[in-house]
């Protein structure tokens, strides 16, 4: 490598990342590196905060997956939620899951049909047949904590990524958003999907880590936010995009 290159190089790790141009912009602590965004651009995801996902009882306790710690992602995805209406930010609230018969979900000839633990949950125990993931259930309902308010977009969704079959870019196009800003259940499955569509259509994914949740053993939980930070978008905190966005750093 030669000098000049071996500058450009590290200059490149000191800069702020982002569309940083204009008179509303902010910067947002991040890694790898700060973020510069338009608040008026940016939509703040929250992906799936079902029962299923958030709740004992739910679909993935069900499946055998650890929900003991999901109390403060919820907690804390409210926050984000509240200085983003404060912002006059969209909040985009995803809804995961199929119709009673499962038509939506795919029989044997969809790949869904095989690794969609849901499914494979109601085959070992027919007797929740119907109850998983289902439209119309308390499983598919949002947790009460994050019910969604008038001006708020609700889009169901039936595989993991929110991009897929799903009018989310149109949403956001429409809007002029650049910048999206995840919180939700699952990170290393449908919040990190999401995020990695989100990068493939150009927009600028953040992922808030204390606003998400593993499905699987807590070093998933890392994995996701490497691969985020170092392959498709950044990774920051709830305090800091409050902090941001309120203006009180
Ligand atoms: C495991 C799983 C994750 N969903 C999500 N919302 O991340 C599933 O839907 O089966």
């Amino acid at each position: 490598m030669t000098g000049s290159s071996q500058s450009t190089n590290s200059l490149a790790e000191f800069q702020i990342a982002g569309t940083n141009e204009g008179s509303n912009t902010k910067v947002l602590p991040a890694k790898p590196e700060p973020l510069a965004f338009n608040p008026k651009e940016t939509a703040v995801i929250v992906v799936d905060m079902q029962n299923a996902y958030a709740s004992k009882k739910g679909y993935l306790d069900k499946a055998g997956f650890d929900v003991s710690h999901t109390g403060p992602v919820i907690d804390n995805i409210a926050k984000v939620i509240g200085a983003a209406r404060s912002a006059d930010m969209p909040v985009v609230f995803f809804q995961n899951g199929w119709d009673p018969q499962y038509q939506e979900a795919g029989g044997p000839g969809s790949p869904n049909w095989y690794k969609s633990n849901a499914l494979k949950t109601m085959r070992k125990q027919p007797e929740l047949m119907g109850t998983l993931l289902a439209k119309g259930t308390w499983d598919y309902e949002l947790v009460d904590e994050l019910t969604p308010q008038e001006g708020d977009i609700v889009i169901p969704k039936t595989r993991y990524s929110g991009f897929y079959n799903t009018n989310l870019d149109s949403m956001l196009r429409s809007r002029g958003i650049r910048t999206l800003i995840f919180t939700g259940i699952a990170t290393n499955v449908c919040v990190e999907s999401t995020l990695r569509d989100g990068f493939f259509l150009e927009y600028f994914g953040v992922m808030l880590a204390d606003a998400t949740h593993q499905a699987g053993p807590k070093e998933i939980q890392e994995a996701s936010l490497f691969n985020v930070e170092t392959f498709f978008g950044w990774v920051s905190n709830v305090n800091d995009f409050c902090n941001t966005v309120t203006g009180t750093d």
